[in-house]
């Protein structure tokens, strides 16, 4: 199969590295440093399971996705439309446009970009992060559930042949909700504290507020007509008990400083509570305090002065 992944950083990189290793025609698409670390070496793939040095292509223009079968589509929220209309023009018909991003509309908003293609939604269970230009890091899982389409179980099956446990669910909606009520829940509040889940989650008032938040989430989901799997509470729990140390992307992105996805975490809360008439105001303040955390120093210094 020959594979474009757009946004090649940790997602990309891992789920693109499985594709190559496993044999597939895979062009990484992303930034400069990154693409010349690859040329030059291949991905370093620092897995749990193997630490490889991994050869693939890879380049910086969006004219590289020419000829794939499949799209790994790997940027961050906020970029999803300007990098799908990048894409447009070099797209092949019949590629399969596969969404692995968190929130639940990115496949949506992609559609709307790309209204040729088929745009199918992933949910992606995997720790990574960039060490560094061609250096990817795993720390942990890798599955993924993608929604349902005419291609969906050949893609889960080549996925699967190549070490990526692939489930196709009607559900992924679902499934993608699910983990937007713990980043609802989480993100914020590491970002806002600078703390990881370890410190934050005994801290006095703090389990009660991680409901809250869970059940604002999951009154606009039903208010949306969407069936959200599993025991949430279990689920919020379980993020403490099994990450610790971990600090929420959104705490990482603001300590990089580098545009956070928060107004397609809770900030997407808000707009679907407001529009459906559901209250959600603790979404909206953790919304707020990050959005306020965000901007430039000068913006906030202007903000506390009152000009
Ligand atoms: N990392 C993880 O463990 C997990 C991440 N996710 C989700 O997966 C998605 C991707 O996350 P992640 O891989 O961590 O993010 P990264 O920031 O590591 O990767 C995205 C990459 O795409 C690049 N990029 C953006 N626009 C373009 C463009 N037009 N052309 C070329 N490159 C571009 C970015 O560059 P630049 O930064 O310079 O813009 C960046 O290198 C997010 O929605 C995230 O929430 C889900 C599960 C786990
Ligand atoms: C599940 C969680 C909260 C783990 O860090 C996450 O997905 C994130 O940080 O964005």
């Amino acid at each position: 199969m020959k594979v474009a992944v757009m946004g090649a950083g940790a997602v990309g990189c891992y789920y693109g590295g499985m594709l190559a290793r496993a044999g597939h025609a895979v062009v990484l698409i992303g930034r400069p440093a990154h693409v010349e670390a690859v040329r030059a070496h291949g991905l370093r793939m620092q897995t749990t399971r193997f630490d490889e040095q991994v050869p693939m292509e890879a380049a910086t223009g969006p004219e590289a996705v020419a000829g794939a079968d499949l799209v790994l589509f790997c940027v961050k929220s906020p970029d999803t439309e300007s990098a799908g209309e990048q894409l447009r023009p070099h797209l092949p018909p019949g590629a399969l446009v596969l969404s692995l991003q968190n929130g639940v509309d990115n496949a949506q908003r992609l559609q709307a970009v790309l209204p040729q293609q088929t745009v199918v939604p992933a949910v992606v269970y995997v720790a990574t992060e960039m060490a560094g230009p061609g250096h990817l890091r795993h720390h942990g899982r890798g599955e993924l559930v993608i929604g349902p389409s005419a291609r969906s179980t050949d893609v889960a099956q080549t996925l699967a042949a190549a070490g990526v446990p692939t489930e196709v669910s009607a559900q992924a909606i679902g499934a993608l909700w699910a983990k937007l009520i713990l980043n609802c829940a989480y993100n914020a509040l590491s970002a806002i504290t600078r703390q990881p889940y370890g410190v934050l989650y005994p801290a006095p008032g703090i389990q009660p507020t991680l409901r809250a938040i869970a059940d604002e989430c999951l009154a606009v989901a039903r208010a949306d007509g969407v069936q959200v799997p599993g025991d949430l509470y279990a689920a919020v729990d379980a993020i403490a008990a099994t990450m610790p140390a971990q600090f929420s992307s959104t705490a990482q992105d603001l300590m990089r400083g580098k545009p956070t996805e928060i107004d397609h975490i809770n900030g997407y809360v808000v707009r679907r509570g407001d529009a459906l008439g559901v209250p959600v105001p603790l979404n909206r303040l953790l919304h707020s305090l990050v959005k306020l955390l965000e901007a430039p120093p000068a913006a906030r210094s202007t903000e506390s002065s009152g000009r």
